[in-house]
C-alpha cells in the first residue's frame, strides 16, 4: 500500500503509524518548489511596499498616500536560512531586485550556496545583518522556535521576516512581542502552528501580510505534484522504481534487479533462521555479514530482508521490508551488520 502527498511535507501523514502497518509512504518534493518560493517573493514585496494594507486602505473609502511609505528592495540584505530547493529559487529571484542574499544551512556548504549567489555564513553572523529574513527549512527540533526572542534581539531593529515554510519556525509568541515592540517591522506569514489558526492576534496586526497556507496553491504546482505522485505510484506497481519514499529505504533496492536476488536470499536465511532458532525473543541475536567490494552497501537491505524471513508467520502483524526492522527491535531482538572485504585474516572490518 502507498499513502502519497503531493508536496513535500508529510507531517500531516502519520509516518510511524504508516511504517508499523507496512504502508510506504511517499511524497513529491518538487512540484510546488517554484510556487513557494514566489508566494515567499510576493511576501517580501508586499512587506516592502505595503500592499494588502493599501488596498484595504482604498476599500475603506481612503487615499492614504503617507500613511504608506515603503522601503525600496534595492540595495537590502535578504538572509536566508535553510538553502534547499525553495531558498534557491527565492535567492535567485531576490538577486534580481537587487539584492544581497546571504544564507545558512547545515547540510549545503559554502561553495555550493556561492554558485547561486548566497553569501554562507553561521546564523550568529547573519542575523544582524538583515533587513529582511526568510526561512525555507523543515519543521524539526533543531529548527522550532529558529527564530525566537533572543534571535530577533541580534536583528537590525525593523527587521521584516517571512516564513513560508512550517508554522513553529518563527516563534509565534516572540514574533508578536517583537512586532509589537517595532524590532520586527513586518512578518509575511504563509503557514502557522495550528492551522487554521485560533490565536489571530498575529494575523490582525497591521504589520502582518498573510495567506491561508497557499504557497502550494497554483494550478501549475498541483498539477506538477499530482503527475509526480501518479508517474511514482505506477513505478511502484511496475516494479520499476521507488522515488520520493520517506520511510523505505530497503525497498528502495528492493526495485534494483541485481540486488533482488539478495533480498529473496536474505529472506530465506531469515526463514531458515526461525526453522533453527524458533520464536523470535530477546535472547536472540542476529549478525548479518556480507562479503566482497559488491555488497558494500547491501546492509541498507539484506538485514531487513532477513528480519522479515525471520519475523514472517512468527508474527501477528503483516511483516514487509518496511516495517521488519521495527517489530524485530520491538521483539528485542540484537541485531548488528559486518562488512568484509576478504575472507582472510587480514579482513578490513567495518
Ligand atoms: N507554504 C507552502 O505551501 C509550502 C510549499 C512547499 C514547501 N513548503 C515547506 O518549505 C520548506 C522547505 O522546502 P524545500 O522543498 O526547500 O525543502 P528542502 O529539503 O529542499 O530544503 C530544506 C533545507 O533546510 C535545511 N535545514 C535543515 N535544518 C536546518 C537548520 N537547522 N538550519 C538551517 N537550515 C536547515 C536543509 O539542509 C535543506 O537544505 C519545508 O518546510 C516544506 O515543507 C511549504
Ligand atoms: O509541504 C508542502 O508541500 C506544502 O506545505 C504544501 O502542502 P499542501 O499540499 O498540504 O498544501
Amino acid at each position: 500500500m502507498v499513502c502519497s502527498e503531493a508536496g513535500v511535507g508529510v507531517d500531516n501523514v502519520d509516518v510511524n503509524a504508516s511504517t508499523r502497518n507496512g504502508i510506504i509512504v511517499m511524497n513529491t518534493p518538487n512540484g510546488n518548489t517554484l510556487s513557494a518560493a514566489e508566494l515567499t517573493c510576493a511576501m517580501i514585496l508586499c512587506l516592502a511596499r505595503q500592499i494588502p494594507q493599501g488596498t484595504a486602505s482604498m476599500r475603506a473609502g481612503k487615499w492614504d498616500r503617507k500613511k504608506f511609505m515603503g522601503v525600496e528592495l534595492f540595495g537590502k540584505t535578504l538572509g536566508i536560512v535553510g538553502l534547499g530547493r525553495i531558498g534557491k529559487e527565492v535567492a535567485t529571484r531576490m538577486q534580481s531586485f537587487g539584492m544581497k542574499t546571504i544564507g545558512y544551512d547545515p547540510i549545503v556548504p559554502a561553495e555550493v550556496a556561492a554558485t547561486f549567489g548566497v553569501d554562507f555564513m553561521s546564523l550568529p553572523q547573519l542575523w544582524p545583518l538583515c533587513d529582511f529574513i526568510t526561512v525555507h527549512t523543515p519543521l524539526v527540533p533543531a529548527t522550532k522556535g529558529l527564530l525566537n526572542t533572543e534571535s530577533f534581539a541580534k536583528c537590525k531593529k525593523g527587521v521584516k521576516v517571512i516564513n513560508c515554510a512550517r508554522g513553529g519556525i518563527i516563534d509565534e509568541e516572540a514574533l508578536l512581542q517583537a512586532l509589537e515592540s517595532g524590532q520586527c517591522g513586518g512578518a509575511g506569514l504563509d503557514v502557522f502552528g495550528e492551522e487554521p489558526p485560533k490565536n489571530t492576534a498575529l494575523v490582525n496586526h497591521p504589520n502582518v501580510v498573510s495567506c491561508p497556507h497557499l504557497g502550494a496553491s497554483t494550478h501549475e504546482a498541483q498539477r506538477r505534484c499530482g503527475e509526480d505522485i501518479a508517474n511514482q505510484i505506477v513505478d511502484v506497481v511496475k516494479g520499476k522504481a521507488l522515488v520520493g519514499a520517506v520511510n523505505a529505504q530497503a525497498l528502495t533496492s528492493a526495485m534494483d534487479l541485481e540486488t533482488k536476488p539478495w533480498i529473496q536470499l536474505g529472506e530465506a536465511l531469515g526463514v531458515m533462521g526461525q526453522a533453527l532458532a524458533g520464536k523470535v525473543n530477546d535472547q536472540m541475536k542476529v549478525k548479518v555479514t556480507t562479503l566482497g567490494e559488491s555488497l558494500r552497501t547491501a546492509k541498507n537491505y539484506l538485514t531487513s530482508a532477513v528480519m522479515v524471513g525471520l519475523l514472517k508467520g512468527a508474527s501477528e502483524n503483516y511483516v514487509n521490508l518496511i516495517n521488519a526492522p521495527l517489530f524485530g527491535k520491538e521483539a528485542g531482538l540484537s541485531v548488528s551488520e559486518l562488512f568484509l572485504y576478504f575472507c582472510v585474516d587480514l579482513a578490513f572490518q567495518f
